[in-house]
């Protein structure tokens, strides 16, 4: 696959923009808060406590040098005031001990729980979201760059707690040293600044980085999984694939690590040069103090209080600096995060609410219905008329690629036909509220999904609230012959499917599509639409699989798709598609009598099984 050269672009995301990614924190923080209010305000309260300690214990030790000097130079010693002060700044260490594991503790409980509450909603918003949207690309990079915030977010978190925590410390360290010599401030502040301008310029610069690189994460992704995966395994030992694939992955990884190494260079190289300037200028601040102190302008308790001060201000800038550099980068995802929660549905809001007839009374009517996929130019399906009747079971054949998947999802309504209108008893398909129209149909689709849980599980996602009626179970499993699946299984119902999980038992093609079948049983829903569900079953079990659901589900109206005429005959009536058009429709003895596509495809499968 050609692909556009990338490069770094240092200034893609620039100083001004960093700094304005950090519009979403408090949105951030109203979310954490909704998450849990008094875990929320617990932590803040403790971090403002801790954030007065650090200047309280330094002015304690002050005094405590101080009278200790006092009572060395005085013959009469009076050591209770020394020994109250030793007092106090030992229950303040033990205090700010204790403060720091109660924020690490809230920290991480609320976390835990802001990250899922944060899948939680990334997986109901892409619920909400359309089919095309879904086999959008473009959507799949938002996607996959909001899925990111759900594990770093926390660090986001305490991160920024930290740093207003650390604003007061810094504050009040500012405050002590200003009072004894407030030029020396000066000094360590500009030092720091360049720091600072540094780091914002590479955290754009990585961001912007690990932004233009989403797809050919996505594309990285996709070739672990394929190289490295059960579902694939077999294809991929039989053809030898695993170097080509592993070759592949490396070819591509290999092009990030050498622009992120470049990156991380530059970034250490100036950051090492900013932070000897400001170890310099710290230690410059160092021989002042001593000078002073040594002139006699300055107590020995000034020194160690303003040596200290002077340490902590030098590690708490740093740490600043450094978290901001940290922050401002996860707040430009948080951006991504927010964008995607914020997607709005136009056509979603411009759907219609009539209520929907309880029963149907005539049916479903495609009227010219025409339909090009989102960005692509073509005619999947044209000038499409037919009716599928209330209580018919209508079965759709077609060479592949003819379109009957196509015209299965407008009928779902999970495309809006480019022309033409669907009819559902007279009144355009559009009025109605989508969910509630959606919920009219059962649905097996060729590629239904395995669910690697129980059993149970599989076939009640056709129905998922009943997951407890264990009759509508029992009764859904013995209609589409998947009682014998459960049979089979040592744990019946609670056998967990699948080989990814622990004493997981895989099942054979045909025993996946009778679960997929019951699931359909499982909802007692008006339309019944089953897109090639038994493909995986044997000539004659497919046609029995058919007449049963056919007996069953007698009064209902259905589509079935099926490459298999013995099976399609069965149906009330028979529409053929080819190339996306409606070649001829009618029952079976009179598509015979027709003498076309039918009758020619019909004839050469029953000489086939002969
Ligand atoms: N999401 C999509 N985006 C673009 N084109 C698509 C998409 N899905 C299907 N098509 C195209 O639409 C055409 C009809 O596909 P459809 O799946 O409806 O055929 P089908 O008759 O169900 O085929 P089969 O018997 O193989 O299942 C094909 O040419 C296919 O390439």
């Amino acid at each position: 696959m050609p692909r556009k050269k990338k490069s770094i672009e240092p200034n893609k995301i620039n100083f001004r923009e960093s700094f304005a990614s950090l519009k979403f924190v408090p949105r951030f923080f109203r979310e954490i808060r909704k998450v849990n209010p008094l875990l929320f305000y617990t932590n803040v309260i403790c971090r403002i406590i801790n954030a007065a300690l650090p200047v309280l214990i330094l002015y304690v030790g002050k005094l405590i040098i101080d009278e200790v000097l006092l009572q060395i130079s005085t013959e009469e010693k009076e050591l209770d005031r020394l020994w109250i002060l030793v007092a106090a700044e030992f229950a303040l260490a033990i205090l700010s001990d204790l403060i720091s594991r109660g924020i690490n503790l809230s920290d991480a409980l609320l976390g835990d729980q802001y990250s899922i509450d944060t899948s939680v909603r990334i997986i109901k918003k892409t619920s909400e979201i359309n089919l095309d949207q879904l086999e959008d690309s473009e959507f799949y990079d938002k996607l996959e760059r909001a899925r990111q915030q759900t594990t770093g977010r926390v660090g986001l978190m305490s991160n920024i707690l930290t740093q207003g925590e650390d604003i007061v410390v810094i504050l009040s360290l500012l405050g002590g040293v200003v009072a004894f010599e407030p030029w020396l401030i000066v000094l360590l502040v500009v030092s720091i600044v360049p720091t600072l301008i540094n780091e914002i310029k590479f955290s754009g610069t990585s961001y912007s980085l690990a932004r233009s690189w989403t797809q050919e994460r996505r594309e990285l992704d996709y070739l672990r999984y394929a190289g490295a995966s059960d579902v694939t395994a077999k294809e991929v030992k039989l053809f030898g694939l695993s170097d080509y694939l592993a070759k592949r992955f490396k070819g591509l990884s290999d092009k990030y690590y050498t622009q992120s190494k470049k990156l991380a260079k530059q970034r250490a190289g100036w950051g090492s040069f900013f932070n000897i300037i400001g170890t310099s200028a710290y230690y410059g601040a160092y021989v002042f103090i001593i000078f002073r102190t040594v002139a006699g302008a300055l107590s020995i308790g000034d020194l160690t209080f303003l040596s200290g001060s002077f340490n902590r201000l030098r590690s708490k800038l740093q740490g600043f600096f450094t978290r901001f550099t940290a922050i401002t980068e996860s707040a430009l995802y948080l951006q991504d995060y927010f964008e995607f929660l914020d997607l709005s549905f136009a056509e979603k809001n411009s759907e219609g609410n009539l209520p929907l007839p309880e029963k149907i009374s005539s049916g479903f009517e495609f009227k010219n219905v025409g339909f090009k996929y989102p960005k692509s130019e073509k005619w999947v399906v044209r000038n499409i008329n037919f009716e599928l009747r209330a209580g018919e079971k209508l079965a759709f054949v077609g060479e592949n690629g003819a379109g009957k998947t196509t015209l299965i999802k407008l009928l779902l309504r999970f495309y809006e036909p480019t022309e033409g209108e669907i009819l559902l008893d007279g009144i355009p398909v559009k009025k109605y509220n989508q969910a509630a129209y959606q919920q009219y149909f059962g649905v097996i689709f060729q590629d239904f999904v395995k669910f690697e849980l129980t059993l149970r599980e599989n076939i009640a996602m056709g129905e998922i609230q009943e997951i407890n009626d264990q009759q509508r179970l029992d009764s859904a499993a013995q209609k589409s012959l998947a009682q014998e699946v459960v049979a089979e299984m040592p744990l019946g119902y609670n056998q967990q499917l699948g080989k990814r999980f622990k004493n997981g038992k895989d099942l054979s093609g045909g025993q996946w599509q009778k679960i997929a079948i019951a699931r359909a049983y499982m909802k007692d829903a008006e339309v019944l639409i089953l897109d090639e569900p038994t493909s995986a079953l044997d000539a004659r079990a497919e046609t029995e699989a058919f007449q049963r659901f056919i007996e069953l589900t007698q009064g209902k109206t259905a589509v079935i798709i099926s490459h298999r005429f013995s099976t399609v005959r069965i149906a009330d009536r028979i529409m053929v598609l080819k190339d996306g058009a409606v070649l001829e429709i009618g029952t079976h003895s009179e598509l015979m009598k027709n003498n076309k596509l039918y009758a020619e495809l019909f004839n050469l499968q029953a000489a086939g099984y002969q």
